[in-house]
């Protein structure tokens, strides 16, 4: 008899898990736990092999629960998240004492919040997230995530983008769709801000929302830096180069680049509002070698004849038209042999990444929808927006970032 689908899976579980439970003991390394004291990254040392089995236990258990749970739950999945949010919203975890417990009264009475809300928001979040647990009966202690929620800023913001950003545009997605708009003004967060601005200048005119929106970016967007280091020859640019870093935030990135590349210097263009101040915090070892420019990347270029026009994370927030109109905006400044490099998401072909790389991309694509109404791009779609802007655009190349890269490099020259 062949072996089940459902058994390979726990089988699969089960090898797997032993190769976690063995990288910890032999290198003394403290078990996964939902303690408080629980380790916030069980697994975030580790060998690739380590790594590899971390993914093979996580996606042969969604399958594993897929299945066994059944079709039913695939289309009605558990969805009432507002107890969470209410974790976030009034700061309950920072109201718990670590190491130590806090009645329901008292934590209502901190809180402001109705003494049997809280005992429901706890109890709940309790099964369902596992943030907070209820050690005595009436009384709260924390858990690991809960005590991570306290004492970590990165997962306040986080929660705040998700919740208070991401999920109203979700909830308007459906909405905007249906309208069948290529402006980023008709998207899932212009209508659930009812406002008729785009999502840029909602923040422009929202400067807390825009803080908190750029801190939490801040904190998923470092990973792929040195990605865009060794997938592009900024080695081999001549002494005193220029690059422009369009829609280059506050420098991030061009000081990093900077740092490893001396013999270049760099022009980082954003809104009025974003740039205003970046210099004065700029590293000394990089002063003199980046400036900073308020410029609208949908006006004229102002940087004549520079070597790099650099995209990093810019197009994937804009549709298809806006990002032509961007590159065609860089024309009259291009001298023969300018360079466009783009570092931005490469959606796959369906089924060539595992199940959960797929789900990040698919999830980054949805993000986008109902943040910006745009899209992130096959490698033959960059193509085609290149193509579109104008012919003269030579030399497409797309190189992946890793094995099974959800992101890549791309490069074009200016060929007139
Ligand atoms: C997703 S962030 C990417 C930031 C940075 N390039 C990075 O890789 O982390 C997009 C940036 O585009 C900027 N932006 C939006 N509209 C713009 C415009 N019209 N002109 C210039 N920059 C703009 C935003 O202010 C923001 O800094």
């Amino acid at each position: 008899m062949s072996t089940s689908r459902i058994i390979q899976l726990a089988q699969k579980i089960s090898a797997q898990a032993a190769v976690l439970d063995s990288h910890l003991q032999s290198n003394g390394l403290p078990q996964p736990s939902f303690n408080e004291d629980g380790p916030t990254e069980a697994f975030k040392e580790g060998t690739p092999d380590v790594q590899q089995a971390k993914s093979d236990v996580l996606e042969a258990m969604i399958e594993l629960r897929q299945l066994i749970e059944g079709p039913m739950n695939n289309l009605l999945p558990p969805n009432n998240l507002s107890p969470l949010v209410a974790v976030y919203r009034f700061k309950l975890a920072s109201l718990v004492p670590v190491g130590s417990t806090i009645s329901f009264r008292d934590l209502a009475e901190k809180s402001g919040v109705r003494e049997h809300d809280v005992k429901r928001i706890v109890r709940y979040t309790a099964v369902y997230h596992r943030v907070f647990h209820e050690p005595k009966k009436g009384f709260v202690a924390h858990t690991a995530a809960s005590k991570l929620l306290a004492e970590n800023p990165a997962a306040s913001h986080l929660m705040g983008l998700t919740f208070d950003e991401c999920w109203p545009a979700h909830n308007r997605a459906v909405d905007a769709i249906a309208q069948g708009s290529e402006e980023p003004n008709v998207s899932g967060y212009a209508l659930a801000n009812n406002t008729s601005l785009n999502t840029f200048q909602f923040f422009s005119e929202n400067p807390t929302r825009a803080e908190r929106f750029a801190a939490a970016m801040a904190t998923t967007s470092t990973a792929s830096l040195e990605a865009l280091s060794t997938h592009f020859a900024w080695s081999e640019l001549s002494p005193n180069s220029t690059v422009v870093d369009l829609g280059g935030s506050r420098g991030h990135v061009s000081i990093y680049l900077a740092q490893k590349f001396a013999h270049l210097r760099f022009v980082v263009q954003d809104l009025p509002e974003v740039v205003k101040g970046a210099a004065d915090t700029l590293p000394e070892d990089v002063q003199g070698r980046i400036e900073f420019s308020a410029h609208d990347m949908f006006t004229n270029q102002p940087t004549q004849g520079a070597d790099v026009y650099l995209l990093r994370y810019v197009l994937h927030d804009w549709p298809d038209k806006y990002c032509i109109d961007v590159l065609r905006k860089l024309i009259p400044s291009l001298k023969a042999g300018a360079k466009v490099v783009i570092q931005d998401h490469l959606l796959p072909e369906p089924g060539t990444m595992t199940l959960r790389q797929e789900m990040n991309m698919r999830n980054m694509d949805a993000i986008m929808l109902s943040l910006f109404n745009s899209r992130e791009r096959e490698v033959e779609e960059w193509e085609e927006l290149f193509n579109t802007a104008d012919s003269r655009f030579g030399g497409f190349t797309a190189n992946r970032i890793g094995e099974h890269g959800s992101s890549g490099v791309i490069s074009v020259e200016w060929t007139p």
